[in-house]
């Protein structure tokens, strides 16, 4: 017993010595960890002044408001989904959309902001499975030097003085179109044939591939590669994803011989006595005579060839549809058009290909087209990545962060447009006061804007001067609606009754 109260006395004053040492320990470091703290503060504010992250919920992880967003895109919606959140959160407010946080924004100051901020800090982002179809060179996923050079690449066709050789081409393939699928008919579905259409046009011009059996092959492909590019992306056989991938790899042999091809011929130089130049034989040339550093590898091409494609195809397509659906609506705005078209038509013998100087004379067409943009943008959502914490109006974009910008909101906004919601071409007259900058971005702005403006504009105005011309029509179910999928499809296609004129 009295050993170990010896024993007890010994050991305890080691023990209050540790106690007491451990304690100054704890001081010390919490004091070492609070002037760490401190500093780092002081360091963070430094470097953010006073910016945060936007307000607003990231929501469920992963799925976060996708559903309400992706449901909203389909009933064309946006606007009010955007403005709900903006009502709840304030002007700039974050989310979780497609498994990404996110940033949303509208407005003016946003549009200039994200069309013309450095193209590597905010990159242009698409779902994986966009790569996957459209292959990881496209335009879309480059950025820096590589986007630059195979822009200035796609705009060395895609230019108004090259373009304008191309008119009485156009013109060839509307009518052909126009015969086939149109005369001695009773109704149409407008926009699956609009599509085609366009198809038509871009094989012609791009590939140089003309009517016949070759380009046959490419459509059902390339329409499976669109469903894929649009579908949830499960690799599953019998899913959409997968038969978009298996088009994909079904297209890519037939487009390396096609390029194949085209470079013998361009170095046998045997087709530019009579033939236009097209926009692979284009891409080819690239380099040839000046900077070597600006040629494309055969990867690119076939990635940005199927871009150009996918671009050009359901765009101008919805544009036209749209149109057409209007002329239908609205008497004053067709005879108006009409009155244009005849007046052009009158200079010209009966079947005389248009020409570049006939669409410059459209101008009242052309401004109904813009006004229809105006309102029924064909794209309507502009999605960016932050590849670094970005500032923005006092708030963070954290690096990693994804986006949206609802550029189109300035297309409806009272103290821009005024009477935003009445269709009136006469905004785009020559002397009514243009919309301020970055306000009217149908086709985009700055580093990014679409390079296919003119080729659109081309085939639109051809389009409806040779259709109305041709035919009247009626809709068969006037308030056939359309969803956004996210680009705008009717629910029958756009039905019309159609009959001939003369
Ligand atoms: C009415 C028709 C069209 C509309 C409304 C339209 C709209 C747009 C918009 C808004 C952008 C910018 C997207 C962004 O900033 O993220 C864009 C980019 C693009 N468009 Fe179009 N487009 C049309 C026709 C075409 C045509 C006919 C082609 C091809 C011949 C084309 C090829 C492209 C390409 C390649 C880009 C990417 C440009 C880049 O990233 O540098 N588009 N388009």
């Amino acid at each position: 017993m009295c050993e170990n109260m010896q024993y007890t006395t010994i050991s305890f004053k080691p023990l209050s010595t540790t106690i007491i040492q451990i304690m100054n320990l704890v001081v010390l470091v919490t004091f070492l960890l609070s002037l760490f703290l401190l500093s780092l503060s002081y360091i963070f504010k430094n470097k953010y002044s006073s910016v945060r992250v936007p307000p607003g919920s990231l929501g469920l992880p992963v799925i976060g408001q996708t559903i309400s967003f992706l449901n909203a895109l389909k009933a064309d919606k946006v606007e009010e989904w955007v403005h709900k959140g903006v009502s709840k959160h304030g002007p700039i407010w974050k989310t979780n959309l497609l498994g990404y946080p996110t940033v949303v924004l509208h407005g003016p100051t946003a549009n200039k902001f994200i069309f013309t901020f450095d193209v590597n800090v905010l990159t242009n982002t698409s779902p994986p499975s966009f790569s996957r179809i459209m292959g990881s060179k496209n335009i879309f996923e480059l950025f820096g030097y590589d986007h630059k050079r195979v822009r200035a690449a796609l705009l060395s066709f895609l230019k108004l003085d090259v373009l304008k050789q191309y008119v009485a081409k156009v013109d060839e393939e509307i009518k052909h179109h126009l015969q086939i699928h149109w005369h001695g008919k009773n109704e149409v579905q407008v926009q699956p044939l609009i599509k085609t259409l366009t198809f038509n046009i871009i094989c012609s011009l791009v590939f140089g591939i003309e009517k016949g059996p070759k380009r046959e092959k490419f459509l059902p492909l390339f329409k499976d590669m669109i469903e894929g590019l649009l579908s949830i992306p499960i690799n599953l056989p019998f899913t959409k994803f997968s038969r978009g991938i298996l088009a994909r790899k079904k297209m890519e042999p037939m487009l390396i011989d096609l390029v194949h091809e085209k470079r013998v011929a361009l170095e046998n130089k045997k087709h530019l006595a009579n033939h236009h130049k097209d926009l692979i034989t284009t891409f080819l040339s690239i380099g040839d005579d000046e900077d070597s550093s600006t040629m494309m590898s055969d990867e690119e091409i076939i990635d940005n060839i199927i871009v150009v494609m996918i671009g050009g195809y359901d765009t101008t397509s919805i544009l036209i549809t749209f149109l057409v659906k209007l002329m239908a609506d609205n008497k004053s705005i067709y005879s108006n058009i009409i009155q244009e078209q005849e007046e052009i038509a009158k200079s010209k013998a009966s079947d005389e290909a248009l020409t570049w100087e006939d669409l410059s004379k459209m101008k009242y067409t052309w401004r109904v087209a813009s006004e229809m943009m105006r309102i029924n943008p064909p794209t309507s959502l502009v999605f960016r990545r932050a590849m670094k914490d970005i500032e923005y109006k006092g708030f963070i974009i954290p690096k990693g962060w994804q986006v949206l910008l609802y550029s189109f909101m300035t297309h409806m906004d009272k103290d821009i447009f005024e009477d935003p919601a009445k269709f009136d071409p006469t905004r785009f007259e020559k002397h009514a006061p243009s919309p301020p900058p970055y306000t009217y971005v149908p086709f985009g702005a700055g580093p990014r804007m679409c390079p296919g403006i003119e080729l659109a504009k081309m085939e639109t105005l051809a389009m409806i001067h040779l259709l109305v011309r041709r035919f009247t029509w009626e809709l068969i179910n006037k308030d056939e609606s359309f969803k956004r999928i996210p680009l705008p499809e009717f629910d029958h296609g756009l039905l019309a009754r159609i009959t001939p004129l003369k």
